[in-house]
């Protein structure tokens, strides 16, 4: 039987997992990832991981945890999620160049006997100014469309991060060492 099921339809959330060699099955929960009036990113981001992670317990009611995780970037205090289009990826991309922003990565660990785990990273990312023809042209290789902020860290991306502060895999989509903690908590020795 495998540790836990990974509530999550990201290649990227498997990819970091697999890193820490975690045995794992997939189930996708289907939310709505719409966020609510006056709700602060931080709770927002902390609702949806474990939104995720409830939606898969309460659908199949597992004997072992379920992981949920979520991340969004926040500029300014406004949060950025995925693009919903070019317009919107392009808009996104010149909002984030020459600046700092935040990225709030949320995991959650709902278990069999209904007790939840919830932990979150923070972390800021500086992006160096970005020249218009960078931003097109990094919008076409198509790496953007599915990723909140609409930049890959662990991509192409990268060339534009000219500073990290925090987490790599939570910038990526599941912060490690927070998901190692949660699952130690719950039982589930990484190591
Ligand atoms: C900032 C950033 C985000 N991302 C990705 C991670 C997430 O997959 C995505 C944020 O969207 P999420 O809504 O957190 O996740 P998802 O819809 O891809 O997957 P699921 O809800 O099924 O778990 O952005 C990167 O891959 N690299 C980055 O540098």
């Amino acid at each position: 039987m495998p540790a836990l099921i990974l509530a999550s339809a990201s290649p990227r959330r498997r990819e970091l997992l697999d890193q820490i060699g975690v045995d794992y099955e997939v189930a996708v929960a289907d939310i709505d990832e719409t966020g609510l009036t006056a709700e602060s990113p931080l709770a927002h981001v902390q609702r949806l991981a474990r939104e995720k992670a409830q939606a898969v317990h309460t659908r199949l009611r597992p004997a072992i945890p379920v992981l949920g995780a979520d991340t969004i970037v926040v500029l300014e205090g406004d949060i950025l999620g995925k693009p919903r289009d070019r317009v919107h990826g392009l808009e996104m991309l010149r909002r984030l160049s020459g600046k700092s922003h935040q990225v709030l990565s949320a995991v959650c660990l709902a278990l069999a006997d209904g007790r939840v785990l919830e932990a979150v990273s923070v972390s800021r990312v500086r992006f160096r100014p970005l020249r218009e023809r960078e931003i097109i042209a990094y919008w076409e290789t198509g790496e953007p469309c599915d990723k909140a902020g609409a930049y890959a860290i662990q991509g192409r991306g990268a060339i534009f991060v000219e500073h990290l502060e925090g987490s790599f895999s939570g910038v990526m989509g599941l912060p490690l060492y927070e998901t190692a903690e949660l699952l130690r908590q719950a039982g589930i020795e990484v190591l």
